[in-house]
């Protein structure tokens, strides 16, 4: 059993209101057992275009990374950073930074698919601040493989078989549905990828807030490789649990061996 922890935070306008909020998440989780801590997507930052550029940070010295880094290590927990916007040479990219139970960097994912979407009432592009990441990002935590994607990521089913096929056990996704597709899509997403690739996926959303430009779903949920919702939240702050079940994951694709009957 592997015990996992989603914090579902608001996002504030002031960075270092969200870093304290954050910390006092992980404080809590781990005096709870958990052992792997996940942060929403942007939850350092407004989810707004306007705020990636002031809000970004570098690699070792940023704020929010050493508060991870930190993190980790005082509570000998591993850390699914959620998401920050990141300044890497001349762009800016929507990171995931993952730290192990020592305070080392274990793994930096970069969004592949930015969300470029105009819906009826809702505009954003993302790309109009931030550049694509191209690479995969797999952690092993000693316990288990997982697979790291962010958000709209997640309705690109070649990316989490892909995933699948070099052994993932567990996909985490920081995520920031809206409140037009999340009702839609958010679950049935989710679930729809659990049972492709016969893993557990992880998805946590930043708490609702009505007053933001951006206004996020919530509904953050941990899904089980059978399609089963495991645990879901609502829509304010709340911190949900999972004990993860490697052996539930090994008998269903027993019984249905996809990876093996595959034939392309
Ligand atoms: O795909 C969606 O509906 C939402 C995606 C999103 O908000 C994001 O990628 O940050």
């Amino acid at each position: 059993m592997i015990k996992l922890a989603l914090i579902q935070i608001k996002v504030h306008k002031d960075k270092n209101i969200n870093l304290k909020r954050a910390e006092m998440g992980i404080k809590e989780a781990a005096k709870n057992g958990a052992e792997i801590i996940c942060l929403p997507e942007m939850f350092n930052c407004p989810y707004d275009n306007n705020y990636f550029v002031k809000f970004a940070e570098t690699y070792p010295n940023g704020d929010t990374i050493k508060m991870l880094a930190k993190a980790a290590s005082e509570n000998n927990v591993f850390i699914i950073g959620g998401s920050i916007p990141e300044r890497y040479q001349d762009k800016l990219y929507n990171t995931c930074f993952i730290f192990n139970q020592k305070g080392e960097m274990s793994g930096r994912y970069r969004k592949i698919h930015l969300f470029d979407v105009d819906l009826k009432g809702m505009r954003f592009y993302e790309s109009d601040t931030l550049s694509p990441g191209s690479d995969i990002t797999i952690v092993d935590t000693g316990k288990i493989k997982l697979g790291i994607a962010i958000c709209y990521d997640m309705r690109f089913p070649e990316l989490m078989s892909l995933y699948a096929k070099k052994g993932v056990q567990m996909m985490v996704i920081p995520a920031a549905f809206n409140t037009i597709t999340g009702p839609a899509h958010w679950e049935v997403l989710l679930r729809a990828r659990a049972i492709d690739n016969q893993v557990f996926v992880a998805a946590i959303s930043p708490a609702r807030d009505e007053t933001a430009s951006y206004v996020a779903y919530g509904d953050s949920m941990v899904v089980g490789p059978w399609g089963n919702i495991i645990t879901k939240a609502g829509i304010d702050e709340e911190i949900i649990y999972a004990d993860i079940d490697l052996s539930i994951e090994e008998e269903i694709r027993k019984r249905i061996p996809l990876l093996k009957n595959r034939r392309m």
